[in-house]
């Protein structure tokens, strides 16, 4: 399970640049003494005026001054204050506010959650006011029940809207509290009063048989009186015995009467229903409480000032914003005409899209045209228009219109910035936005990585495909919180995405015991690989407890505290692979990593974990067809071949596309042709300076620890790379004296992999002879003391 520590480092220069506001829990037992003494002395002072606050009237007025006699329990001050509260403010409700400053302090001390104290504090300021208000509503005078403010605000109130407006104005403050701080509602009212009602008819049914009880005990004279008023036939004193049973029947006509109703009302009170419902939703209850108190859970917390990049850190083209260039839409219109005119194709209508690379003319051929006659000429077409990246789709998808793509004369760039800025990226309220670039039609293409659900990159050298991550993985900082997602960058061109080192506390994944967060070594890729595929694995168990569909509703489980950390739960962050070179790491490592790449992608959509992989060689051993499958989602930047077209997209297009970021993006059926954003190396790095320039967590994500099975390459010697069960195998082997993996394998039930790359550690140890074909290789040491002795020979 990955594993993040809480507690945060300071870094000098932050605490330098940020000073923290937080007390220190020395700082906390002084302030929270202070509230505390204060409250106290507050509520002596208040209570003191009381008795004392008349005899004090002439001196508050002369107050400051040593000289005078005050009799307020907590001399001068104690006065003033009493008077200011309960005589200027809010009369006897002022007791309230010596209660919260005690509270305040209680609150400090003991380190308890503010937003539960700052809750006391608003309903406490509010209520002070209801009581002045009801206290000043009986007095025609300010005095000391009401104050001056509830005289104050009473005299306002029925001025406008007389006595009984203002009385129910009170009561409706009444109820507007109970409602919202005690979630009353009429039916719990009505509860409450059928409830009371149906006690006050069993008071006086037990009366009755208490009552009942002196007939045949002590017979009163009344009892007397009752006992023949109801022709209770007591006929001897035998019978008298059994007072218990017999004076009960006897009076039966008036509890039958009682007993029905009573069950009536049961009935009506559903007492039964809100039990069962209250048990069965016990936990949620819990998790209703635990919000309202300490409020949803926000992953966000443990860096809570963190800021995200601002979009003055993106830079502005001058190039930006399409300019219309009438005279060469006007001749490409000429030239599409006269060459279908060439072969026959009348046109009926034609109009022309302007996006930032290329120019969309849409044509509705006459009535009569085939449209396989405008395919088969595609072709020609390109050639009489003799533009390179002319693409001609017939028809469009949904339009029912031929589109002929034609480059721009002067291709205007797409600024990170303006696609960042677009309020479809800003109001998106998508899992993980991804700001691509600009379609034809000029609007922003905003799609979600978290629903593609992996995304697979081709194209040939130098056609935009860093920059493609690199607007990837922009969009995603702009958007979400460290505490959200987290990258396991891949690179093994070691150069591109180095600068994302510098958010490796705050955005990224790695192995525990991996130095870089970046993996440049291939061979490592596949330790984090299956490392991620234990993720998943651990990730699908905690969702199968948590009885959840997907990371989404796991993790709005998680923020409603429905689920308890204690039994392993935690907010998971969505994690993103990226491949820079894939065609490198299946070159150097094939199946290997084409099996855990597989197995995340089946399965690793429902847990949050996406894969974006981007290679320069689309050929088919590099996108296999397990790879295809997976990856609905392509993006093809500019490729050489036809074929290399096919391999990601199933079609042809992707050769014909001008370069420099001009891409086909399919996520299924459609292939829509987008113009990349454009961001640059200087401001990718000062996006991640900014990032890296603040508070980050102790340390990047940390994945699962994976023990690789990887086979060994060449014999190491270097002791402290051994495998952890070196010792074991090399007891094993010495035991057995027979050096085979096999017996390995059985013996610590490892894989065959392992266990070959254990005998060649044991043979670089001279523990065992070379290898010997098909027989079994030499064991070198005699017996497990021989083997003592040589290991500790050898440190
Ligand atoms: N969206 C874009 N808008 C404008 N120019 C772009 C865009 N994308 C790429 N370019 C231009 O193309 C050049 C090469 O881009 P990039 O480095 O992304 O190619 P690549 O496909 O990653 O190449 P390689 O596979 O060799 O790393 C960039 O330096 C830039 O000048």
């Amino acid at each position: 399970m990955a594993k993040r520590k809480t507690k945060t480092k300071k870094t000098p220069k932050q605490k330098i640049k940020k000073p923290s506001f937080k007390l220190s829990n020395q700082q906390k037992l002084v302030y929270g003494t202070l509230l505390v003494i204060c409250g106290v002395w507050l509520c002596i002072a208040l209570v003191s005026y009381f008795f004392t606050g008349e005899a004090d009237q002439s001196i508050i007025d002369t107050f400051p001054s040593r000289t005078s006699d005050t009799q307020n329990w907590v001399s001068q001050f104690g006065a003033w204050v009493g008077e200011l509260f309960i005589q200027r403010g809010f009369g006897v409700a002022s007791f309230i506010y010596s209660g919260l400053i005690f509270l305040s302090g209680i609150y400090v001390l003991m380190n308890l959650n503010k937003t539960k104290l700052r809750k006391h504090w608003f309903w406490g300021i509010l209520i002070s006011i209801w009581l002045s208000v009801l206290f000043g509503f009986f007095k025609n005078k300010t005095d000391i029940l009401g104050g001056t403010i509830g005289f104050e605000i009473n005299s306002f109130l029925q001025d406008y809207i007389g006595k009984i407006g203002t009385s129910l104005l009170l009561l409706l403050g009444l109820i507007t509290y109970l409602a919202i701080r005690f979630r009353v509602t009429f039916e719990s009212l009505a509860n409450i009063f059928k409830s009371a009602k149906k006690d006050i008819k069993n008071e006086i049914s037990d009366l009755k048989d208490d009552l009942i009880i002196p007939l045949d005990n002590n017979l009163s004279e009344e009892a007397e009186a009752f006992k023949t008023a109801y022709e209770i036939p007591l006929q001897n004193d035998e019978l008298a015995l059994k007072k218990d049973t017999k004076p009960v029947k006897e009076i039966a006509p008036l509890e039958v009467k009682v007993a029905p109703k009573e069950e009536e009302e049961e009935l009506d009170l559903e007492m039964k229903v809100e039990k069962v419902a209250e048990e069965l939703s016990e936990t949620n209850n819990l998790a209703n409480k635990l919000v309202e108190d300490f409020g949803q859970f926000d992953p966000t917390l443990e860096l809570a000032k963190y800021q995200f990049p601002p979009l003055d850190l993106l830079k502005k083209y001058n190039s930006e914003g399409i300019t219309i260039n009438q005279e060469e839409l006007e001749e490409n219109k000429n030239k599409i005409v006269e060459t279908l005119s060439n072969y026959k194709i009348g046109i009926a209508s034609i109009k022309a899209t302007i996006g930032p690379t290329v120019t969309l003319y849409e044509i509705v051929p006459e009535a009569g045209v085939r449209i396989s006659k405008i395919k088969n000429l595609e072709d020609d077409i390109a050639l009489s228009l003799s533009a390179l990246g002319i693409r001609i789709i017939a028809p469009i998808p949904g339009k029912g219109t031929i589109g002929i793509e034609v480059p721009n004369k002067n291709s205007t760039i797409v600024s990170m910035r303006s696609v960042i800025a677009s309020k479809k990226f800003q109001t998106s309220e998508m899992q993980l936005p991804i700001a691509l670039g600009k379609t034809i039609s000029n609007e922003t293409f905003v799609v979600d990585l978290a629903k593609m659900p992996h995304l697979l990159m081709a194209g040939a050298t130098g056609q935009g495909k860093s920059v493609g991550l690199n607007a990837v993985l922009t969009s995603l900082l702009y958007k979400k919180h460290p505490a959200e997602v987290k990258f396991i960058l891949v690179d093994p061109k070691k150069v591109e995405l180095t600068l994302f080192n510098k958010i490796e506390r705050h955005y990224l994944a790695k192995l525990p015991d991996s130095e870089d967060a970046i993996i440049t070594d291939n061979t490592k890729v596949i330790n984090t690989l299956n490392s991620l595929c234990i993720e998943m694995d651990n990730r699908y168990e905690l969702l199968k407890n948590a009885m959840c569909r997907n990371i989404a509703e796991y993790n709005a489980k998680f923020k409603g505290r429905k689920l308890n950390p204690n039994d392993g739960h935690q907010f998971l962050p969505y994690i993103v692979l990226v491949v820079d070179e894939f065609a490198d790491l299946i070159m150097t490592a094939g199946k290997e990593v084409e099996t855990p790449i597989a197995r995340l992608a089946q399965l690793a959509r429902a847990i949050g974990i996406h894969l974006i992989i981007a290679t320069q060689r689309p050929s088919v051993n590099v996108i296999t067809g397990i790879i295809k499958a997976n990856f609905p989602a392509r993006i093809a930047f500019r490729v050489t071949s036809k074929i290399d077209s096919r391999t990601i997209l199933d079609g042809s297009g992707a050769d014909q596309l001008i370069g420099r970021g001009d891409m086909l993006f399919t996520q299924g059926n459609d292939v829509i042709r987008v113009q990349c954003a454009f961001v640059d190396t200087p401001e990718v790095e000062k996006i991640t300076d900014y990032i890296g320039s603040q508070k980050a967590y102790p340390d990047a994500y940390l994945l699962p620890e994976y023990v690789g099975e990887e086979s060994g390459t060449g014999i190491d010697i270097d002791i402290s790379d051994r495998d952890k069960l070196f010792k074991d195998a090399a007891i094993v082997i010495v035991t057995a004296q027979q050096g085979s993996a096999s017996l390995l394998q059985r013996k610590l039930k490892l894989g065959y992999n392992r266990a070959g790359r254990l005998i060649d550690q044991l043979e670089a140890a001279g523990i065992v002879g070379p290898f010997e074909g098909s027989k079994a290789r030499q064991v070198l040491i005699t017996d497990l003391i021989a083997l003592e002795q040589h290991l500790e020979n050898e440190i």
